[in-house]
């Protein structure tokens, strides 16, 4: 009999809000006690079991930030390998339906920017192609 140990690798998928409000996308930089410390990301956060990834983004948005959001576009999904896990993100441009945002223990800060000052902060790696998405996504829109 022939054997074979096949790697097992953990897969999360993590549903993310590119928020535009005014003209301007929310950063939120993540709690010094978590993974990726005081790294900046798209909030949102991994999938629970029978979620879509619409019920996971209006989910977790809620609990960060205390708001209702409306998702206009999904973007393209990337794929960050951690070598012991795979983390999918999966973008959904996005806006308020409620506009007060509470800061909460999952971020430092929040920090609303124009597009072209995206890629001014230090974000999780993977989120620069979510950033590049967007503006492809901007240059297209209607
Ligand atoms: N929400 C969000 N998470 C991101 C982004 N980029 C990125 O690598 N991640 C990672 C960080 C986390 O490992 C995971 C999201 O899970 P989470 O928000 O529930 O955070 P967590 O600290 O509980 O996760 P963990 O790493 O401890 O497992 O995805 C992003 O733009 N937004």
């Amino acid at each position: 009999m022939i054997e074979t140990l096949v790697p097992v690798k953990l897969v999360v998928r993590v549903p993310c809000a590119v928020i535009e409000h005014n003209g301007k996308i929310l950063a939120g930089q993540r709690s010094a006690a978590l993974s990726f410390p005081l790294k900046w990301e798209f909030p949102g956060g991994k999938q629970e079991e029978n979620e879509t990834d619409e019920q996971t983004l209006a989910r977790e948005i809620q609990e960060e930030l205390g708001v209702e959001i409306r998702v206009i576009q999904p973007l393209p999904v990337t794929v960050k390998d951690q070598g012991w896990r795979e983390i999918i993100l999966v973008p959904f441009v996005c806006e308020l339906v409620t506009t007060d945002i509470l800061l909460t223990p999952e971020h430092e800060q929040i920090m609303w920017l124009y597009p072209d000052d995206l890629p001014s902060l230090d974000w999780t790696e993977g989120d620069l192609g979510i950033i590049q998405s967007y503006y492809q996504y901007l240059a297209v829109k209607p």
